[in-house]
């Protein structure tokens, strides 16, 4: 039988951007490293993931890409039909959660963008792992380099102290129903969100830092395409 009281991690995967900042003839999602769509690569690794329970992509509903990847991809057990991307990345997720009928609210939801194809399965693992002890995880790498405010003219306003500053990254793992929660306290009161943890943060719910890699890189322009490739290769 069944652990019926074993927590689920369902993923989302935000794949409903249209990658302006990389200013390629179709979404940068579709564009190919190593033989395959940066999708192809990230829903993979996810898909192989044993503690994942399913895996469900979040697509334009025009997206005129998608078919041939879903063909590609061929029936697996663990992924689901997609859901329908949003004018924001939160209401992409959100429609994400949506489309999760079968979860519980103390199951988890695994949180990763389409555009990290680099994400190590160990790293998946530790923040699962975290977010299950303690509530809500997110990988993040702290801050290496030294930070300036930069006014609109490009001089320099001040130096930011980074002792304390991590930068973000995917995974982001929350229970179901605290992700439910802040997507819909989110949309009482609007206001831009690039991340889900910040969204925990606002209506005031804890969330652990688990210590990643800078090679879980966020392919946004056209210079990460090459690292990408070069961290894809290096398995
Ligand atoms: N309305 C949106 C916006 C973004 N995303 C997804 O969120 C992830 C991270 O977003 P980002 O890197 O900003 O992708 P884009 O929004 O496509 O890029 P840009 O901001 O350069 O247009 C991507 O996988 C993207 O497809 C999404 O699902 N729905
Ligand atoms: C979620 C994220 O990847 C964490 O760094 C990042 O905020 C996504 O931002 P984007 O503007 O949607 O790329």
């Amino acid at each position: 039988m069944p652990d019926t009281n074993k927590r689920r991690v369902w993923a989302i995967v935000p794949g409903a951007g249209i990658g302006s900042r990389m200013g390629s003839e179709r979404p940068k999602q579709y564009l190919e490293l190593a033989g395959r769509t940066i999708l192809e690569h990230t829903l993979e690794r996810l898909l192989d993931q044993e503690e994942i329970h399913a895996v469900l992509p979040v697509i334009r509903p025009d997206d005129p890409y998608w078919p041939e990847v879903r063909g590609r991809l061929g029936a697996h057990p663990k992924l689901l039909g997609e859901a329908p991307g949003g004018q924001e990345r939160a209401d992409s997720v959100a429609n994400g959660l949506a489309a999760l009928t079968h979860r519980t609210t103390q199951d988890l939801v695994l949180i990763h963008d389409a555009v990290r194809p680099c994400i190590r399965a160990e790293e998946v693992r530790a923040v699962i792992a975290t977010a299950g002890e303690t509530g809500g995880a997110i990988l993040a790498v702290p801050v290496a380099d030294t930070l300036k405010r930069v006014d609109g003219e490009g001089r320099i306003e001040a130096t930011v102290d980074r002792a304390g500053l991590w930068r973000a990254q995917t995974p982001q793992v929350f229970p179901a129903g605290i992700l439910e929660e802040a997507l819909e306290a989110a949309r009482a009161q609007p206001a831009p969100a690039t991340d889900e943890a910040s969204l925990l943060e606002r209506v005031g719910y804890p969330v652990q830092v688990v210590a990643g890699r800078e090679d879980n890189l966020k392919v946004t322009r056209p210079e990460d395409l090459a690292l990408a490739e070069l961290f894809l290769g290096a398995r």
